[in-house]
């Protein structure tokens, strides 16, 4: 392999764009930085303004207002392959009259470099998305991820030292998915690109990116690691968009959070006033209460809230009463009536726990996150 590396930094700076003058913004006041070499995943729901994003760094669309730098280095005012981006779409969208080789010489081609030459680097990055052996093949004979990989070939060969991918991946079934990001995986150590992509898919954001960007009606909600969004959300919209399925209005009072679940101790650091309890139900236990045990076996069977304090044994445990248990492939969602609360928990399916049970929730103290009202 003989690729160079490339990577720039990306800043977006007050970034607006409307479309109409009637229509809500699609992008309010946008300011993003991301760092070379890094992978970024773009979600949020549908119409947020996520390839909005995409389009006006790769200037495929003009801001109304802002700039946009890469590298440090003004882009605003250039035409897109004056910009050294390439995108790529949900669609493959390759030269249906030209072979899966030269598809991926094309942009060299189009650079003026002469065919054996742009055909041998074309032969590099086939290499590179591992489909060398289809270079002959015209791209209808490809499968849907085939075309894919051919298109994110053909995307690499045009040098970009920014690639963006908007949801690529999203119309292939779960396995090929996986071998994609493995793709993905094998180009940052090949070429190291600064990759920003969109996705719907939660799990994708995180296989592929160590940072998260979240949208909301055109507006940048929070820019942080995976880590951070899932379980250290910014806000109650965030922790919804990720998923989050546990959160609970009340009030801190001295390092303690009241609401419907009961008191948790929460950290005396944070101020006294309206806050909402938020943590994921991944990180939330569930185990059957057994008579005798030292788990406050004597609830009753409407589910009570239980005493929690977070401090010596690390977790706080809470009795309650199962009132749904769904399948959720490997793993069973079950939700626990605890006070005046639901609380949504995982649990295997070989856990003998069925609808009625009395239960111990157990809430790890990390899992615990408090987000403004
Ligand atoms: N060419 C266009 N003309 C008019 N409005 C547009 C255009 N492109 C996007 N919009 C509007 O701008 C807003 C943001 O659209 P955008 O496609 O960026 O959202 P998105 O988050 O990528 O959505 P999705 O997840 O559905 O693809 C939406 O309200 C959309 O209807």
């Amino acid at each position: 392999m003989t690729a160079e590396l490339m990577t720039s930094a990306i800043t977006l700076t007050a970034v607006t764009k409307s479309y109409s003058t009637v229509a809500p913004a699609a992008l309010q006041d946008v300011n993003l930085d991301i760092l070379p070499g890094t992978s970024t995943a773009i979600v949020g729901p549908s119409g947020s303004g996520k390839s909005t994003i995409l389009r006006i760094i790769a200037g495929l669309e003009d801001a109304n207002g802002g700039r946009v730098r890469l590298a440090g280095r003004d882009v605003t005012d250039l035409l897109p392959e004056q910009r050294g981006i390439s995108m790529v779409f949900q669609r493959p969208l390759l030269f249906p009259h030209l072979t899966v080789l030269d598809n991926v010489a094309f942009a060299d081609r189009a650079a003026g470099l002469g065919r054996a030459q742009a055909r041998e680097r074309a032969r590099e990055h086939l290499d590179m998305v591992q489909m060398s052996t289809f270079a002959s093949r015209s791209p209808h004979s490809l499968s849907g991820g085939q075309q894919q990989r051919i298109a994110v070939a053909r995307a690499l060969a045009a040098k970009p030292s920014v690639l963006l991918l908007d949801e690529p991946f999203s119309a292939l079934d779960p396995g090929l998915k996986d071998e994609m990001h493995a793709m993905i995986a094998d180009i940052r150590a090949a070429v190291n690109p600064t990759i920003l992509f969109v996705t719907h898919d939660r799990d994708e954001a995180s296989a592929m990116a160590e940072r998260i960007v979240v949208l909301e009606n055109g507006q940048l909600l929070q820019h942080d690691t995976v880590d951070h969004v899932f379980h250290r959300p910014a806000s109650l919209a965030v922790a919804r968009l990720l998923g989050g399925k546990n959160a609970f209005a009340g009030v801190i009072e001295e390092g303690v959070h009241h609401s419907g679940l009961g008191p948790i101790a929460v950290t005396s650091e944070l101020p006294s006033g309206p806050a909402t309890l938020v943590f994921r139900h991944e990180a939330v236990t569930v185990a059957l209460q057994q008579s005798g045990n030292d788990v406050d076996a004597g609830a009753p069977a409407t589910g009570n809230a239980g005493v929690t304090v977070c401090q010596t044994s690390g977790a706080s445990q809470l009795s309650g009463v199962v009132t749904s248990i769904a399948r959720r492939g490997p793993r069973c969602e079950v939700v626990v009536r605890v006070g005046d609360a639901e609380v949504h928990t995982e649990a295997t399916p070989r856990q003998p726990i069925t609808v009625g049970n009395n239960v111990t929730v157990n809430l790890p103290c990390e899992a615990l996150w408090v987000v403004p009202e």
